[in-house]
């Protein structure tokens, strides 16, 4: 289960950070081993005082692995073929990072392993960056698991999958019931997903279609039952971002006359500071200076809808795989970004192909 991960606690909020901006998939820096530690450190308090503000910490490890666990247990029943089935972590910048949780699968005797992307809509600066770190960590030197060790295949990106679908409209439907009958079908659904620098937009990649596609298929299942729009939040640092802002979004109805908003955070499925702290405390304060009734739709965490959604994208995947109707990735993940310059991900991409297996002569 590959995801960003977070710090469980407030002393590891520093070395989070100083991974993030380490990585070049993310944010290509000009002198980047010189300007992330300053970044990061000038940035840590900050980030530090958010966390504190949320509770002390990150709760996307304790939500990966009860979603994991959960998964799994359904797994067994769905698939007794390949059971037992096991969840790994393997978090980008937080514990437990790739190395770790390699090594757990090593001393597991692990031999066939599906690399399943936790993020539903793929991006190069996401998912790509956590598939270019398996191939780094599991060929390096004394790496283990990239040499045909393990069988891998890859589950990259299911951004409408039914169940993903059902889980989203479920949570809507449950604040929308909320209302008042006269008002709960003039309430604006605002679909909230993390912005992308548009020189990454821009390079082709996928992210943005495939956020947009979550949305609608959410709205389709909905019956249209409301009016909506898909708008971005959280961007850092000074260069330009896909637009709209969420928190200017929010203004812009207001000023419209349309004041009863409910945030759906699209993008991430467990709750982190970008929910708890960024929608929960600093936009809603700001909506309600505008005099606008804000609400959101809880995070997915452990609904069962979405665990057990989460447990038919691997079975449908493993039985896919066993019977040959699909390689080791999907189509679209072969195809580079039209502008992508970066020799990381031919690499990654051919060696997933691959199955995980060294080039052979
Ligand atoms: C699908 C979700 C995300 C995308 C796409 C994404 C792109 C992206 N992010 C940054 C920079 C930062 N992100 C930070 C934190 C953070 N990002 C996401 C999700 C996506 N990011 C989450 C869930 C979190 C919080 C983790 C948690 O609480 O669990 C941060 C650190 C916080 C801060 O300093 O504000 C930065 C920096 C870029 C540049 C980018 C696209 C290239
Ligand atoms: S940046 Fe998208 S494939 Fe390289
Ligand atoms: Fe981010």
């Amino acid at each position: 289960m590959m995801n960003m991960g977070g710090p469980s606690t407030i002393p590891e909020v520093h070395d989070f950070l100083s991974r993030l901006f380490h990585d070049r998939d993310l944010i290509p820096l000009p002198f980047q081993r010189f300007l992330a530690p300053v970044i990061a450190k000038r940035r840590t308090p900050k980030i530090e005082a958010q966390y504190t503000a949320i509770g002390g910490g990150s709760p996307i490890l304790s939500w990966t692995r009860k979603q994991g666990a959960e998964m799994c247990a359904l797994l067994d029943e769905l698939n007794p073929a390949s059971a037992p089935h096991k969840p790994y972590v393997a978090f980008r910048y937080a514990s437990p990072l790739t190395e770790t949780c390699l090594n757990e699968m090593r001393a597991d005797g692990v031999k066939r392993a599906v690399a399943f992307s936790q993020y539903p809509q793929y991006s190069c600066s996401t998912t790509g960056s956590s598939l270019n770190e398996l191939w780094k960590v599991s060929n390096d030197q004394g790496g283990w698991g990239g040499n045909g060790e393990v069988e891998w295949s890859v589950l990259d990106r299911w951004p409408t999958h039914p169940g993903l679908v059902d889980a989203f409209a479920h949570n809507i439907r449950s604040v929308l019931a909320q209302y008042p009958p006269e008002k709960r079908n003039q309430v604006v659904i605002l679909f909230s997903a993390h912005s992308l620098p548009l020189e990454i937009v821009n390079r082709g990649d996928p992210y943005t279609a495939e956020v947009a596609a979550t949305v609608f298929s959410v709205m389709t299942k909905l019956g249209f039952s409301n009016p909506w729009r898909l708008t971005w939040q959280s961007q850092v640092g000074p260069r330009a971002w896909q637009g709209p802002q969420t928190s200017d979004s929010i203004q812009g109805f207001a000023k419209l006359g349309q004041k009863d908003i409910c945030l759906v955070p699209i993008a991430f499925t467990s709750d982190h500071i970008e929910t708890l702290y960024e929608l929960d405390i600093e936009v809603k304060e700001e909506a309600e200076k505008a005099g606008v009734h804000l609400t959101r739709a809880e995070s997915l965490n452990d609904n069962p809808i979405f665990v057990r959604a989460l447990a038919d994208v691997v079975s449908t995947h493993l039985n896919a795989y066993a019977d040959g109707s699909i390689g080791p990735t999907s189509k679209q993940i072969g195809l580079r970004c039209p502008g992508c310059t970066n020799p990381k991900c031919g690499r990654t991409k051919e060696w997933l192909a691959r199955g995980g297996k060294p080039v052979t002569a």
